[in-house]
C-alpha cells in the first residue's frame, strides 16, 4: 500500500480497511499484493470525474422518470473474451435495446455496460469440490483462474493489473465504437444480426425501418443529425475488491471530492451490503454515482440506513437502488421498501435486476433461468412502482450479444436439452441476444404503459 495523502487521509479513504470486508480473496501473499497496488494507485485513471457527473446527473433524470436506465452485460467478464468483436457484439446488443426502448417509450435511455471491470465475483461458498478434491471457487478472472487445477484457483494479484489492463482496451473499443460513427442511429439496420424468421429480429427489422423513416422525414425537413454520431455509454462494475478500487481512487484537485476511477457507476453487491462493513463504508467516501443490490430479505430500515449513509445530502442520481428480489417476492417484498423510502424524501433511482433472484438448477444441472420468470420480475416492478407512485427508472440484465444458450425460453424455446448447445457463462446464465431483444421489446411495452 502507498502512503495516503493527508487530504486522502481527511477523506477517510482507508477507513475501511478496519472493518470487515465481506467476499476478499485469500491472497497468498500480502507484499505481492502491496506492489500490485502500489502499481495500481500510479497508474493513469480510466474514467474522468466530468463523466461521472454527468452520469449522476443521468442517474437523477431516470429517477424523476425522465429517462430510463439500461444497464446490461456479462454476469462475470472473462479476459479471454475482451476480443473487439465479442465486446462489439454486446454493445450493438446494448446499443439496439435502447433502440427498441426509445421507439417504443419515446424516452431517453442511459446506456451503461456491466463491462470493462466485471471480473470479480462474490460467491456462495468458499471452496468447489469435484470429485472429492476441493479447491478455492472461482472468484472471477481478476482474483484466480477457472481451470479446476490448484495452481489456476490461487489468488493471483498480478491478475488485478491484468484486469486493470484488459478494462483499459475493452473501454477503448467501447469509446471508440460508440463515438467512430458505430453506434451512428442511421447505421441502425446494420446491428441486426441472423434471420429476420426470427420474431425478435423481424419485430426490430420493422422498428429499423420506422427510425429510418423518421429520419429522413426530417432530414428532408433541413434537421442535422450529424449529432447522431456519438452515443453516450457508461462502464459499471461490483465494486468487490476493495484493494482494487482504493488504488484506483483519485482525488479530483478542482472539487477536492474522491472518485474510484475504475467505472463510471460501481455498485454493491447483496452480499457485501452490511451497513457496518467495509464496502459500504468506502463507497460513501467517493462521488461517483453509485448503486446497491437489495434482494427480497431486506428491510426498510436498512433501505433507510443505506441512503442516509451512501447519500446523506440527498443528491439525485447519486443512489440507485437495483432490487432483486425473485418473480414470487417482488410484489410483497418490494412494496414496503418503496413506501419507506418515499417516507423518507431523499431522492433514489429504482432499478431492477430480474436475474439474481430467479436462478434455479435445470433437471440436467445447469445454473440456469427461466425468461418467463426474468420478465415476470420486471412486469412485478412496474406494477408496485404503479401502485405506489414511484418511478420504474431502469433495467439491470445479465446479457451477451452471442447466440449463447444459457436462459430456458424465449421465442426459440430454449428447453433443458437445449442449454447444452452452447452453455459457456463461467457463473450466472445470460440471457442471449435475441432473447435480450425481445426482453427490450416487452419492457418497451411496460413503459408506454407507464
Ligand atoms: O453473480 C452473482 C453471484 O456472484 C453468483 O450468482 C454466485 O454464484 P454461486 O451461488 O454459484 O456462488
Ligand atoms: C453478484 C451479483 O448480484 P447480487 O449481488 O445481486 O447477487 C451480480 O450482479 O452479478
Ligand atoms: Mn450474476
Amino acid at each position: 500500500m502507498t502512503m495516503p495523502t493527508d487530504t486522502e487521509a481527511a477523506l477517510g479513504l482507508d477507513d475501511y480497511r478496519a472493518l470487515a470486508a465481506r467476499q476478499q480473496p485469500t491472497w497468498p501473499d500480502a507484499e505481492a499484493l502491496g506492489r500490485v497496488t502500489a502499481r495500481l494507485a500510479a497508474a493513469p485513471p480510466l474514467v474522468v470525474p466530468s463523466e461521472m457527473d454527468q452520469l449522476t446527473a443521468r442517474l437523477a433524470a431516470a429517477g424523476r422518470g425522465e429517462a430510463f436506465l439500461l444497464q446490461g452485460g456479462d454476469c462475470a467478464e472473462t479476459f479471454a473474451e475482451a476480443q473487439a468483436d465479442r465486446i462489439r457484439n454486446k454493445i450493438r446488443t446494448l446499443l439496439q435495446m435502447a433502440v427498441v426502448l426509445t421507439h417504443g417509450a419515446s424516452m431517453p435511455v442511459v446506456k451503461m455496460g456491466r463491462m470493462a471491470g466485471q471480473y470479480a465475483k462474490p460467491r456462495s461458498t468458499d471452496t468447489e469440490t469435484r470429485d472429492g478434491v476441493t479447491l478455492p471457487a472461482y472468484r472471477g478472472d481478476m482474483v484466480n483462474a477457472h481451470a479446476f487445477t490448484r495452481e489456476d484457483r490461487v489468488p493471483d494479484p498480478e491478475r488485478l493489473v491484468a484486469g486493470y489492463e484488459i478494462s483499459a482496451a475493452t473501454l477503448a473499443v467501447v469509446r471508440a465504437f460508440t463515438a467512430g460513427g458505430g453506434a451512428d442511429l442511421r447505421r441502425v439496420h446494420e446491428w441486426n444480426r441472423g434471420f429476420t424468421r426470427n420474431p425478435a429480429y423481424a419485430r426490430y427489422e420493422r422498428t429499423a425501418r420506422e427510425i429510418d423513416r423518421a429520419i429522413r422525414f426530417m432530414a428532408a425537413c433541413g434537421a442535422d443529425f450529424d449529432a447522431l454520431q456519438s452515443v453516450e455509454m457508461f462502464v459499471s462494475h461490483e465494486a468487490l475488491l476493495l484493494d482494487y478500487e482504493r488504488a484506483l481512487t483519485r482525488v479530483d484537485t478542482r472539487s477536492g471530492r474522491a472518485y474510484d476511477t475504475s467505472g463510471h457507476f460501481l455498485w454493491i453487491g447483496e452480499r457485501t451490503r452490511q451497513l457496518d462493513g467495509a464496502h459500504v463504508d468506502f463507497l460513501a467516501r467517493v462521488a461517483n454515482p453509485i448503486g446497491v443490490k437489495l434482494g427480497p430479505t431486506t428491510s426498510p430500515d436498512d433501505a433507510l440506513a443505506l441512503m442516509d449513509r451512501l447519500n446523506p445530502a440527498g443528491t439525485p442520481g447519486r443512489l440507485t437502488f437495483i432490487t432483486r428480489m425473485g418473480a414470487a417476492q417482488i410484489r410483497t417484498a418490494l412494496p414496503p421498501l418503496v413506501a419507506a423510502v418515499h417516507a423518507h424524501g431523499a431522492p433514489v433511482t429504482w432499478v431492477t435486476d430480474p436475474m439474481h433472484g430467479n436462478t434455479i438448477t435445470s433437471a440436467s444441472g445447469y445454473k440456469t433461468r427461466r425468461f418467463d420468470d426474468v420478465l415476470d420480475e420486471v412486469r412485478g416492478f412496474f406494477e408496485v412502482h404503479h401502485a405506489e407512485g414511484s418511478v420504474p427508472g431502469g433495467l439491470h440484465v445479465e446479457l451477451t450479444g452471442d447466440d449463447v444458450t444459457e436462459v430456458l425460453g424465449g421465442s426459440e424455446e430454449i428447453d433443458d436439452d437445449g442449454l447444452a448447445l452452447r452453455y459457456e457463462t463461467l457463473v450466472d446464465p445470460r440471457l442471449n441476444h435475441q432473447q435480450s431483444l425481445e426482453m427490450a421489446f416487452q419492457v418497451a411495452e411496460m413503459l408506454q404503459r407507464r
